[in-house]
């Protein structure tokens, strides 16, 4: 995604709040020696998967709904994941697009047969409503006619996804310019990829336009070793769990950089190991070390893109 990389180092350039450290990143990859530890897709073992395109519609569900769990201590997208799985293999037709686009708030809890009120819930009906509407009026009410549109090509599915369904559009104002960052919508490409393994739903011939996905678990990885650096009133606003203000410069900043930084360790290890690597492979890596790490403090924004 150009626009997303092009972004994240406009940001990377002009930010004050966040800063991308270099010599860290280099010491990083002399560390791992450029070789990323794998991590399997679906290494929790907690997804719906079929072959076919009901896990499609899954999967655009879940991305649709995968952003802040923080709220509710208890919480995860472990949760959500299993949640839905669960809920589909019970009755085939719960994810159907005429019932998307009716679920009540309470409802939703039943689906995810969560205790209370999710965080940020009428914002996850709304946006449920969204994809069943627009996937009846477009895709003939499926999420698999949607991916089967872009013809392989993860670039023009972020683009459709984008153009079609506005809770996708992962945007910000910084100091002027519009950014993108397109949290979900590429993280449904890399689940399509990881999930059918790169055939069939999964099958993009461009998947290394795809960067990372900026959420809330990689910057804390990122900060914890050393490759970001935040000016101190921002690592006080963290560390006790201060709300930090959606499209802030903070917020944008801690985004944006976390992109740029990953780009850089992958060109880095491309010019020092001769490996192309992708930002997926990374990405999953640095997350499954961040969820895994329940010391990590992250950054706690209310927002319905990541
Ligand atoms: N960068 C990045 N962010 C990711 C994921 C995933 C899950 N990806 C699945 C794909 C294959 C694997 O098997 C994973 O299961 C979730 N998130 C984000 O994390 C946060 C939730 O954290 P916590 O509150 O602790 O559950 C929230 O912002 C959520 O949007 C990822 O892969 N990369």
């Amino acid at each position: 995604m150009e626009a997303v990389r092009a972004s994240a180092a406009w940001v990377a350039s002009r930010s004050s709040h966040v800063k991308v450290d270099m010599l860290e990143i280099e010491k990083a990859v002399d560390k791992i020696q450029g070789n990323v530890p794998k991590v399997e897709w679906d290494f929790e073992g907690i997804h719906y998967f079929d072959n076919g395109p009901l896990t499609v519609q899954y999967l655009f569900v879940l991305d649709a709904l995968n952003f802040c769990f923080w709220p509710d201590k208890d919480l995860t997208y472990d949760n959500l994941a299993s949640g839905l799985k669960l809920a589909l293999e019970k009755d085939k037709s719960a994810l159907d697009a005429d019932r998307l686009k009716n679920y009540t708030g309470p409802q939703l809890r039943e689906l995810l047969n969560w205790p209370r009120p999710l965080p940020i819930e009428e914002e996850r009906v709304r946006l449920l409503h969204e994809v069943g509407l627009e996937l009846e009026r477009s895709f003939g009410g499926e999420a698999a006619n949607l991916v089967k549109s872009a013809g392989n090509s993860a670039a023009s599915l972020i683009e459709l996804i984008t153009r079609h369904f506005p809770g996708f559009r992962d945007h910000s104002l910084y100091k002027g310019h519009q950014v993108f960052l397109y949290k979900r919508a590429q993280i449904f490409v890399a689940d399509l990829w990881g999930a059918f393994k790169g055939e069939n739903y999964g099958e993009f011939y461009d998947i290394k336009s795809i960067t990372i996905f900026a959420d809330y678990i990689v910057p804390a990885v990122l900060r914890e070793l050393g490759i970001l650096k935040y000016e101190s009133s921002l690592c006080c606003s963290i560390d006790s769990n201060s709300e930090i203000v959606p499209g802030s410069e903070e917020e944008v900043e801690i985004r944006a950089c976390s992109v740029h930084a990953v780009e850089k360790m992958r060109e880095l290890i491309n010019k020092k190991f001769g490996k192309q690597l992708l930002s997926i492979d990374i990405d999953l890596w640095l997350w499954s070390v961040g969820v895994q790490n329940m010391a990590l403090s992250h950054h706690r924004t209310l927002s319905i893109y990541y």
